[in-house]
C-alpha cells in the first residue's frame, strides 16, 4: 500500500476516495496481467516461437488480417518446426498424428474458448460453439439423427439433385456465351447460392430461391463477406467479441427482424420453425414435416436450439461447400490435363451408360479421377482453415519431444498438414489430381497414408464435421453436371478471381465465360 500511495501520490486519508480505490484496481488489475503473463511464458518457454507470441496474441491476429493467414502459418511452422507457440497459451501444429491424439474421441481434450467466437444466437450455443464436453455429446447425438435422417433413403439426394436442376437451369437461361455474345457469369456467388439452397431444402423442405431469382435473396453472402474478414480476430480475442454482442454493438451483428442479412436469415429461420411448430400442436401427424427440422423436433431440440443449430448451417455447410466448388473448378479450368482426363472418364462413363442425368452419388463414386480431382482441390484449398483449437487435458501430455503442460491450446495448422511435401510430395503446393491414381495404383501404403492425411480436410474423432456426407454428395454432383455440358473460361486470364483466407476463404469476382460444350472430334 504504501508503494500505491507513493505511487499515485495520494497517502493518509485521502487514500480513502474513489480516486485512489479505482487507482488501486487499475494497478492491481495491471500487475495480475503481468503476473500471469510471465507465469504463462514460464510454462511454455521450452517451445520455439516468434518472440512476440510468448506475450501477445499479435502473430495470431497479424497473419489473420493481411488474407493470408494459412499461408502465413505454413510458413512459420516450417521455420520452427512441428510444434511452436504462436500465442502465449496457445502453440500450433500441422502433423496428422497429433491432430488425431487431440481430437480423440477418449483423449480428454475439450474445445477452446475460440470456438464461442461462433455463437451467433445470444442465449444459446450451437455444436460448434459448444465447449462443454459432455453437453456437446449429448447435442451432437441429437443432431446426428437430423444429419442422417436423409442419409439413407435417398431423400437428401433427390434434394441436391433438385438444386442442381435449377443451376443448370439458370445458366441456360442467362449464361451461355456464343462467339457473338459475351454472358459472362461469376461463379462465386453462383456456388453458393447453390449451397444455401441446398441446406434450406434439406433442413426445412424449401429451397431459399438463392438460384431461382439469381441473387442474394436475404443480403446473406453480403453481410457474411463482410463479417469473413473479421472472424479470426474475433475468435482470437474473446473480450472483443464479448463487447461487440452487448449493447450498443450487437446491433451491428445484426438481429431477427432486420431487412438484410444474418439478421433476416435469423427471423426467416425462425418463421419456418415456428410454423412447423405450430403445425405440429395442430395435428401432431398431419404437421409433420419431412426433413432435418423434423428430426431434430423429434431428438428433442427446443426452438431455441432449432435456430442455432439450423442458423449454423448456413456458414458452416454453404461457406465451406461453396469454397470447395469455387477453387476446384478455378484448379480445373486452369489445368488442361485434369480437364481433359476428368472429361475422358466422363464421356467415357456416358458411353457406356454408366452415369445418370444428374448423375448419382453411387456413379461418381466410381470414377476414381472425379474422386481424386474432388481430394486434390479440397487437399489444395481446405475450406476450413481455421485453428479449432483444443486444450491440453489434465497431467498435460508430451509431444515431439515438448512437455505441454494441462491448459495449453493445441491450434492446428490446416494448410501445413495439406501441403506437407514428404506425405504429398514435392509437388504438394500445385493442383495435381494424378498425384492419388497414381499412388492407388502403384504405392498402396503411400495412398493410405495420403488418405489418412487428407481425412482430416474434415476434422476427426469427437470433433468431425457432422455435414461431410451432404458436403461430398454435393461435389460429386457439381463437376460432372457443369463439366459435362459447359466449357468454362476466366473472363480475365491474368486475374481470374479475387481469394484471401482469414479462416474462410474469401472469394470474389470470379467471372467466367460460360459456352455450350465443343463437340469431341
Ligand atoms: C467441404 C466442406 C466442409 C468442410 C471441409 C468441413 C470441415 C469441417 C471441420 C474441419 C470441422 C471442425 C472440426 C473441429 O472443430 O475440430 C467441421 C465441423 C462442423 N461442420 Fe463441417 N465442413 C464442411 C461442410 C459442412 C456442411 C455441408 C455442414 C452442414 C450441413 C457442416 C457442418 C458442420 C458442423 C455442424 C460442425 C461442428 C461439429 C462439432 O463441433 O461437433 N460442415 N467441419
Amino acid at each position: 500500500m504504501a508503494l500505491l500511495e507513493h505511487v499515485t501520490g495520494l497517502a493518509g486519508s485521502a487514500s480513502q476516495s474513489p480516486i485512489t480505490l479505482i487507482v488501486t484496481g487499475v494497478v492491481l488489475y495491471l500487475s495480475y496481467l503481468v503476473i500471469s503473463d510471465i507465469r504463462q511464458w514460464w510454462k511454455l518457454r521450452h517451445i520455439p516461437g516468434p518472440f512476440l507470441s510468448s506475450f501477445t496474441r499479435f502473430t495470431l491476429v497479424k497473419c489473420a488480417w493481411n488474407g493470408r493467414m494459412s499461408y502465413d502459418y505454413h510458413a512459420l511452422q516450417k521455420q520452427y518446426g512441428p510444434l511452436f507457440r504462436i500465442a502465449p497459451d496457445t502453440v500450433m501444429y500441422g502433423d496428422a498424428d497429433t491432430a488425431r491424439v487431440v481430437n480423440a474421441v477418449h483423449g480428454g481434450f475439450n474445445k477452446a474458448w475460440w470456438y464461442q467466437g461462433s455463437k451467433h444466437l445470444k442465449n444459446v450455443h450451437n455444436l460448434f460453439s459448444m465447449t462443454d464436453e459432455q453437453d456437446r455429446k449429448v447435442l451432437r447425438e441429437k443432431l446426428a439423427k437430423g444429419y442422417t435422417y436423409g442419409k439413407d433413403n435417398g431423400l437428401f439426394e433427390r434434394r441436391v439433385d433438385n438444386n442442381m436442376e435449377r443451376w443448370i437451369n439458370l445458366i441456360e437461361r442467362k449464361y451461355i456465351s456464343t462467339d457473338t455474345e459475351l454472358r459472362p457469369m461469376e461463379l462465386a456467388h453462383k456456388a453458393q447460392f447453390f449451397t444455401i439452397d441446398v441446406m434450406t431444402e434439406l433442413n426445412s423442405s424449401e429451397a431459399s430461391g438463392y438460384l431461382e431469382q439469381d441473387r442474394d435473396v436475404d443480403g446473406f453472402i453480403e453481410v457474411n463477406d463482410k463479417f469473413v474478414p473479421w472472424v479470426p480476430t474475433l475468435m482470437a480475442y474473446p473480450a472483443i467479441n464479448t463487447i461487440l454482442r452487448s449493447w450498443p454493438f450487437s446491433a451491428v451483428l445484426g438481429s431477427e427482424g432486420d431487412e438484410v442479412g444474418f439478421g433476416r436469415m435469423i427471423g426467416i429461420t425462425s418463421k419456418r420453425i415456428q410454423k412447423r411448430l405450430d403445425a405440429l400442436e395442430k395435428d401432431k401427424y398431419a404437421g409433420r414435416g419431412d426433413d432435418m427440422m423434423q428430426a431434430f423436433i423429434d431428438s428433442g431440440l427446443t426452438r431455441d436450439e432449432l435456430l442455432a443449430e439450423i442458423m449454423l448451417e448456413f456458414p458452416a455447410g454453404s461457406d465451406s461447400t461453396s469454397n470447395a466448388i469455387r477453387l476446384t473448378m478455378l484448379q480445373l479450368i486452369t489445368n488442361p490435363r485434369a480437364l481433359t482426363t476428368l472429361r475422358h472418364e466422363i464421356d467415357t462413363a456416358i458411353s457406356h451408360g454408366r452415369i445418370s442425368t444428374p448423375i448419382t452419388n453411387a456413379e461418381a463414386m466410381q470414377l476414381p479421377y472425379l474422386q481424386a480431382v474432388i481430394r486434390e482441390g479440397l487437399r489444395l484449398y481446405p475450406p476450413a482453415t481455421g485453428v479449432m483449437p483444443k486444450c491440453v487435458p489434465k497431467g498435460g501430455i508430451t509431444i515431439h519431444g515438448y512437455y505441454i503442460p494441462e491448459g495449453t491450446q493445441m491450434a492446428f495448422n490446416m494448410m501445413h498438414l495439406c501441403r506437407d511435401k514428404e506425405v504429398f510430395g514435392e509437388d504438394a503446393h500445385i493442383f495435381n489430381p494424378d498425384r492419388w491414381t497414381v499412388a492407388a495404383r502403384e504405392d498402396k501404403e503411400r495412398y493410405a497414408r495420403m488418405s489418412r492425411t487428407a481425412d482430416l480436410i474434415f476434422g476427426n474423432g469427437k470433433y468431425e464435421c457432422i455435414g461431410k456426407h451432404i458436403a461430398l454428395l454435393e461435389l460429386n454432383k457439381v463437376f460432372v453436371e457443369l463439366l459435362r455440358r459447359y466449357d468454362m473460361a476466366p473472363i480475365d486470364a491474368s486475374k481470374p478471381l479475387k481469394v484471401h483466407d482469414f479462416a474462410f476463404w474469401l472469394v470474389e469476382d470470379f467471372w467466367l465465360k460460360v459456352t455450350r460444350r465443343m463437340a469431341v472430334a
